[in-house]
């Protein structure tokens, strides 16, 4: 495997897997404004041009709050996007490694999700994200599709830059505690991509096709994951800051997220032997650069 083609210049898993791509690999990042996932011809014509062995999806429309006041812009990308991507794959035939979410799931199940469980998401984001998944079963067999969650990184914006500027400023945060989930690393996720990727390339065995959950081990509410960073923040010189356990009920948003978006990734590690570092110490990893010395 020498040249992936990966769509999206500035999100956090681009920005991870131009990190963390080995000698020798080459990431052909693509994006706007001259490839726009919401244009076919653009996604056909950059795709067939850039020589690959693999895709990776890895740019989406990912604001959920605003998703829900502009849900058509959301499905566009998400959706149909999803699905030029995988149509240019399958004419390529070149494995599609593609990055979808645990917000597919409305959160109700009192266990891990896994990934034959139903999905029925809550918001206008999950209902893209689900339609994106469904265009690529439909075109395109030689993809893995990776649900992931809750993922923060040194790049982009995300809840650990987040919590880390509103520190700066108050002594005190109220963050949700009763939604729980797998905070997830970027640049974990790109760590794994690169691992599927490689064995997509090599081998045909269709188990190592399909739907995988992929996320950081253990779980945590965002209160805990805030407490874990300004835990972190404190060690490198920070002052700090007290996290208050509030409930999703008062912290209003247009957007409804699930209460339970835990995801089992045992089919992950039974297909490929990979399984994603414990989340605290990715956190404490991720605000140990945020942070100067
Ligand atoms: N962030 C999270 O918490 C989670 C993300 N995921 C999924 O993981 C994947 C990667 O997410 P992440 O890296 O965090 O995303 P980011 O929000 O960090 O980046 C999104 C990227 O997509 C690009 N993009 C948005 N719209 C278009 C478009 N119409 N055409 C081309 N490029 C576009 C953006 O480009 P531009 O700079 O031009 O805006 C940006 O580079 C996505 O599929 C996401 O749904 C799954 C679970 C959790
Ligand atoms: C900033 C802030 C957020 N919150 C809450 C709101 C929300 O329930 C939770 C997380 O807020 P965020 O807006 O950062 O996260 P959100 O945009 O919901 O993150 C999601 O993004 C998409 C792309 C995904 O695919 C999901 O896996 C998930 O990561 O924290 C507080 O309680 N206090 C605060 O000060
Ligand atoms: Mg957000």
């Amino acid at each position: 495997m020498k040249r992936i083609a990966v769509t999206g210049l500035t999100g956090q898993v681009v920005s991870s897997l131009i990190e963390r791509a080995p000698r020798g690999v080459e990431m052909l990042a693509l994006g706007r404004p001259s490839f726009d996932l919401s244009s076919r011809d653009m996604v056909l014509a950059s795709l067939r041009s850039v020589r690959c062995d693999a895709i990776i999806n890895a740019a989406a429309y990912t604001q959920v709050d605003k998703a829900e006041s502009e849900p058509d812009v959301a499905m566009r990308v998400n959706g149909a996007g999803a699905g030029f991507v995988a149509e240019t794959a399958a004419e390529l035939k070149v494995p599609l490694l593609h990055l979808s979410t645990d917000y597919v799931f409305d959160g109700t199940l009192d266990r891990p999700y896994r990934e034959d469980d139903e999905p029925s998401p809550t918001g206008a984001y999950g209902r893209s994200k689900l339609e994106g998944e469904r265009q690529i079963a439909a075109r395109c067999e030689n993809c893995a599709v990776l649900r992931t969650a809750w993922v923060y990184s040194p790049f982009g914006t995300n809840f650990v830059k987040t919590m880390l500027r509103l520190g700066e400023t108050r002594e005190e945060i109220g963050v949700v505690a009763d939604q729980i989930g797998n905070p997830t690393s970027a640049l974990d996720i790109a760590d794994a991509l690169l691992a599927i990727a490689e064995r997509l390339v090599d081998d045909s065995d269709p188990r190592l096709r399909g739907v995988f959950h992929m996320t950081g081990q253990g779980e945590a509410s965002w209160a805990d994951m805030a407490d874990a960073i300004f835990s972190a923040a404190e060690t490198k010189g920070r002052k700090p800051v007290r996290v208050k356990r509030i409930a999703t009920a008062d912290y209003p948003t247009p957007a409804r997220r699930p209460a339970n978006s835990r995801l089992d990734n045992a089919k992950l590690e039974a297909s490929y032997g990979v399984a994603l570092p414990k989340w605290r110490d990715s956190v404490n990893a991720c605000v140990d650069r945020l942070i100067p010395n």
